[in-house]
């Protein structure tokens, strides 16, 4: 079973970033397995030392009580006192140990773990939901238990069972035989109720699973059920989850049960087999009676282990089936490492060469064989129905989603080379969805650009259109934010999420529908501010807004069965956004170029104003 979790076989091929989750996963495990063994030496003593009292009633019995030996019962009362001490000394190293092979595997295998995720592309990532993401790292904890719980403290008791049948042999040998036929009905016994291992799977523990999933779901739509009024049918389908759950649970248990009630039977039955067969040995002279109560301990000893494990089998399996899974995540592809060179800043300019992309293969592609060419020093409108794959279009011009067929370059480098941090850092990308990990507005700035001053912070939060909603926060830039930035609008956390990408003063700017959620005045400063950069970066912008085509140098049509056309401005105006269409049939001037914002002088933030 340990064969599972070995680092070797949780280690992917290749690359930068494997060789730091497999060096740290490997660093933990070999620790770990240091600890292991010195806790599996340990028992060995300890198991000696668990049967002195058997042995001990056995030379009362026989020594003490039959021959009035009370010099022998110091004696031996003594070597107890001093064996339990050495016992207790014993036991205490090596639940230390355990605990610290407990927490190296844990440390290894939870933070390899979160790397290996981060390091995964985009695709693999929305493969799982958030909550089955969460779920890989409770089957971390299961490894854990696996290798340092009561699974291996009853592996490492084996031992102690021989011993205890090697003295049974020598003071007891004919309830031996009776030993013996328990121990094999107890060894069948736990076979037999080892079906979920058996089998590979725990059904009550996938079904709790689903359970914590649905669980995690409902919290986190806890806004939109309440905005729908949804609590009615979420509560029911809750509901049923864990009916269905409860009815496994409760079969399981009642197993659990009966397989414990059958063992404490068997206990009761193989100790009076043993007292009968015993009583006929000592009638008989073939043993003494101290060897009968012995052996009466002695058996127990031998047995628990056995007895332990079948109790198991539910936990084993469990772990088993976490340790396929992350060995899943383990074994998948992921994003190369930052390279060994750093070579010079690539210029703007963004080629598509036949690209192909698609979700999976069973659909169609959502870009098929597109071949473009877009230049620094332009602003594009990326336009289309609802649907037609823009912002799929927009994830593979920033390199989040990778191509099926095709190549994508930036500058003269193909972009599947790059580490995403070395991707980000040329191509800066504002994602439709905007999320901030706890901290303050200050700490999510930092955590995109550590080294920035905090000139270069303000300044791209000025360009962004966020520093004056922050300067008039109580606390500014000090604000915490939490779940995701929840307490700001969510036009100002678009504003944040701009000043982020904005710092780290990329070549190509990639903005996914960035006037939604602005106010008018936004949207012009946001307008005039990208039309100033794009006289030294490459803009790409995918918009609804008819404003925000009129004031890009072209445009880029999605048509929605797997092509996008070059086009200029105007047809896009003409073609996509009938209330323009509409206003220029009424004679209405469409929406005009922005002329009335402020002046925004571009000084980017790190580096400053460089030509692409
Ligand atoms: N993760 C995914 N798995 C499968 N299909 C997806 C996935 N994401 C998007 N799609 C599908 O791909 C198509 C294009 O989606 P995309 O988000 O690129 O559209 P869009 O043009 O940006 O739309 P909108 O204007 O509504 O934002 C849609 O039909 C969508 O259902």
């Amino acid at each position: 079973m340990i064969e599972f979790l070995l680092p070797e076989r949780l280690r992917a091929k290749g690359g930068l970033v494997d060789a730091a989750v497999g060096g740290s996963l490997a660093r933990g495990f070999s620790d770990a397995r240091k600890l292991l063994k010195v806790s599996a030496l340990l028992s060995a003593p300890i198991g000696l030392l668990a049967l002195l009292p058997s042995v001990f009633t056995l030379e009362v019995y026989d020594r003490v009580i039959y021959r009035h030996g009370m010099s022998t019962l110091i004696a031996l009362l003594a070597g107890v006192a001093v064996a339990v001490a050495i016992e207790w000394m014993l036991r205490r190293g090596r639940s230390r140990r355990l605990r610290e092979a407990g927490a190296s595997i844990d440390w290894s295998l939870q933070g390899a773990l979160l790397e290996r995720m981060l390091n995964q592309p985009l695709r693999a990532l929305e493969e799982r939901t958030a909550a089955a993401w969460m779920a890989l790292f409770r089957d971390a904890s299961a490894v854990r238990v696996l290798l340092t719980g009561v699974i291996v403290q009853s592996v490492f008791d084996l031992p102690v069972a021989l011993f205890a049948l090697v003295i049974i042999g020598i003071v007891a040998l004919p309830v031996l035989p009776v030993v013996l036929l328990a121990l094999l009905v107890f060894s069948v016994m736990a076979w037999w109720l080892a079906d979920e291992v058996k089998s590979g799977k725990v059904l009550e523990l996938q079904r709790a699973r689903n359970l914590d999933m649905l669980t995690a779901e409902v919290c986190r739509a806890r806004e939109s059920v309440k905005s729908l009024a949804q609590q009615t049918a979420v509560i029911k389908q809750w509901r049923d989850n864990y009916e269905s759950w409860l009815a496994e649970s409760y079969t399981k248990s009642g197993e659990i049960e009966e397989s414990r009630e059958l063992s404490h039977s068997m206990l009761i039955i193989t100790s009076v087999a043993i007292t009968a067969f015993g009583a006929l040995a000592v009638v008989n002279q073939w043993m003494t009676i101290g060897g009968l109560i012995a052996a009466n301990m002695l058996a127990l000893k031998a047995i628990s282990p056995i007895s332990n494990l079948a109790g198991a089998w539910r936990q084993l399996a469990h772990s088993i089936e976490a340790a396929n899974r992350l060995r899943g995540v383990f074994e998948a592809e992921v994003e190369p490492g930052r390279g060994e060179l750093e070579v010079p800043r690539p210029n703007g300019r963004v080629v598509l060469d036949r690209v192909t992309f698609r979700f999976s293969p069973e659909l169609d592609p959502i870009i098929n064989e597109v071949s473009l060419s877009l230049e620094p020093r332009q602003f594009y409108a990326i336009v289309g129905r609802n649907g037609a794959g823009k912002s799929t279009l927009l994830k593979l011009l920033s390199g989040l989603y990778r191509p099926e067929q095709g190549r994508l370059l930036l500058g003269d480098y193909d972009l599947q080379q790059f580490s995403r941090e070395e991707t980000a850092s040329w191509i800066g990308t504002l994602s439709q969805n905007v999320y901030f990990l706890d901290g303050s507005i200050a700490d999510q700035l930092r955590r995109v650009a550590p080294d920035a001053t905090d000139d270069q912070i303000v300044r791209a939060c000025q360009l962004a259109g966020a520093h004056a909603f922050i300067a008039k926060l109580p606390r500014g830039y000090n604000t915490q934010l939490r779940e995701g930035g929840r307490a700001l609008s969510a036009g100002e956390r678009r504003k944040i999420a701009l000043a982020q990408v904005l710092l780290r003063n990329p070549v190509v700017l990639v903005l996914d529908e960035p006037t939604n959620d602005l106010d008018h005045e936004s949207e012009l400063q946001l307008i005039a501010a990208l039309k100033s950069i794009a006289r030294i970066r490459t803009v790409l912008v995918v918009t609804h807004s008819a404003r925000m085509v009129a004031n890009a140098d072209a445009a880029l049509s999605v048509i929605g069965d797997g092509t996008v056309l070059k086009i200029s401005t105007e047809e896009a105006l003409a073609t996509y956004f009938s209330n323009v269409a509409n206003a220029a049939a009424r004679n209405t001037p469409p929406a005009a170029p922005v002329t009335g914002a402020a002046p925004v002088t571009v000084t980017l933030p790190t580096g400053g104003a460089r030509a692409a």
